[in-house]
């Protein structure tokens, strides 16, 4: 029954969850259309409005159809700069409203409260200018009309009625102009908010997961790169990779030319390391001087050969933004994660070739 309900409100609707919404407002226009043009039919039958009301009743009907066609085939998305058609639906609304003020006779007093809600039916979209231009649009035709029916048919409607009504209708008319107004000033505010907490939560987010210094993956945002890609190899048997990475004599950089210029060389060295990179591999900061490479879908040797490729990067690159041919060097130590679950265990033998690479000299590849 549900799926049915479900069937029926998508075949109606549309698929994209923005474009429902519009269908959504524009079918609840006709339907609010509907229920006038019952009312409409109901004072015909009693004798209150004249029978040729009734092609008024086949304009507004057949308009408010139309802009749902409209609007469901996404022919307003190619023809406007708003796909809801707010602004267009409102002042047919009102034009149809005073129109029917000429045709209801002793109704016409409740033509001007269908005019306002006509204008309230806007406030989702309006911004507050289009919210005060439509109230005044709303009470100029309204007053267009009236002017009319006394000046060429006063016997039926007396021009003094015709100005206390038109009283009313302005007064109606100011003060749903400001309530419109203040609500799409509202809806700004809402809308700058949640754009602002947006950003905030992207700010929080890459403050969580990313180092500051270098914009690569932090130590937390590493561990959990490194489970999922480990879970995901264990499988599919896919071959997994771990290279940690700790920069030689690091501490001498600091110490000859500055904090500041070490903060540079590790910056660096991230960027040379990204552009030997695949784009699916993920190296990372650990702490300090030292990296964690992760390689996915990548064998042993394969590994040493990335490395490899690396340390002749950092050769043919020196960093003379700090000083002229300073040479940064690094060692390393790799890992295969083949058919392996624990994390733990795999960053520990990386650890532990690593350290086997400083004492073996440094500059130099350990595996474990
Ligand atoms: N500029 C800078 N230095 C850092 C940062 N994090 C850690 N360090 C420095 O990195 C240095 C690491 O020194 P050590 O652990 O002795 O390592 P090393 O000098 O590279 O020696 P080996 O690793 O044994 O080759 C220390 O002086 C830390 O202060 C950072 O973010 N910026």
């Amino acid at each position: 029954m549900q799926s049915i309900t479900h069937i029926w409100a998508g075949w109606l609707l549309g698929p994209d969850r923005q474009q429902r919404l519009r269908v959504a407002h524009s079918l609840l226009a006709l339907g609010v259309y509907g229920l006038f043009a019952v009312c409409q039919g109901l004072a015909v039958a009693l004798g209150i409005m004249p029978r040729a009301s009734l092609t008024w009743m086949g304009f507004y009907l057949g308009g408010a159809l139309l802009f749902v066609a409209l609007v469901r085939s996404g022919a307003s998305h190619r023809l406007a700069r708003d796909p809801s058609l707010t602004l267009p639906q409102t002042l047919f609304g009102l034009v149809a409203a005073s129109g029917a003020y000429a045709l209801a006779g002793p109704l016409r007093g409740a033509v001007i409260a269908i005019s306002m809600l006509v204008v309230l039916f806007g406030a989702s979209k309006l911004t507050p200018r289009e919210g005060w231009g439509t109230a005044l649009f709303g009470v100029l035709s309204l007053a267009g009309v009236m002017a009319w029916l006394a000046w060429s048919d006063p016997g039926r409607h007396d021009p003094r009625e015709e100005g206390v009504l038109f009283m009313l209708s302005l007064v109606t008319a100011a003060a749903m102009g400001v309530l419109v107004a203040r609500l799409a000033r509202l809806r700004q505010r809402l809308m700058l908010q949640r754009s602002e907490l947006a950003e905030a939560l992207e700010r929080i987010r890459l403050l969580a997961t990313r180092d500051e210094l270098t914009g690569l993956p932090n130590r937390r945002a590493m561990a959990d790169a490194l489970q999922s890609a480990i879970t995901r190899q264990a499988r599919l048997s896919e071959p997994v990779a771990l290279v940690m990475i700790d920069l030689d004599h690091f501490k001498a950089i600091n110490d000859g030319h500055g904090h500041r210029a070490g903060d540079v060389v590790l910056r660096g060295f991230a960027e040379r390391a990204m552009s030997t990179l695949r784009a699916i591999d993920v190296l990372g900061r650990w702490g300090g001087e030292e990296f964690l490479l992760l390689l996915p879908d990548t064998t042993l040797e394969q590994a040493l050969a990335c490395v490899e490729r690396l340390r002749e990067q950092l050769h043919t690159s020196p960093f003379d933004e700090v000083a002229d041919g300073l040479a940064v060097r690094f060692s390393a130590g790799v890992t295969a994660c083949q058919g392996a679950t624990d994390v733990d265990a795999a960053i520990e033998r990386a650890d532990r070739a690593l350290y086997r690479a400083k004492n073996g000299g440094r500059s130099r590849t350990e595996t474990a």
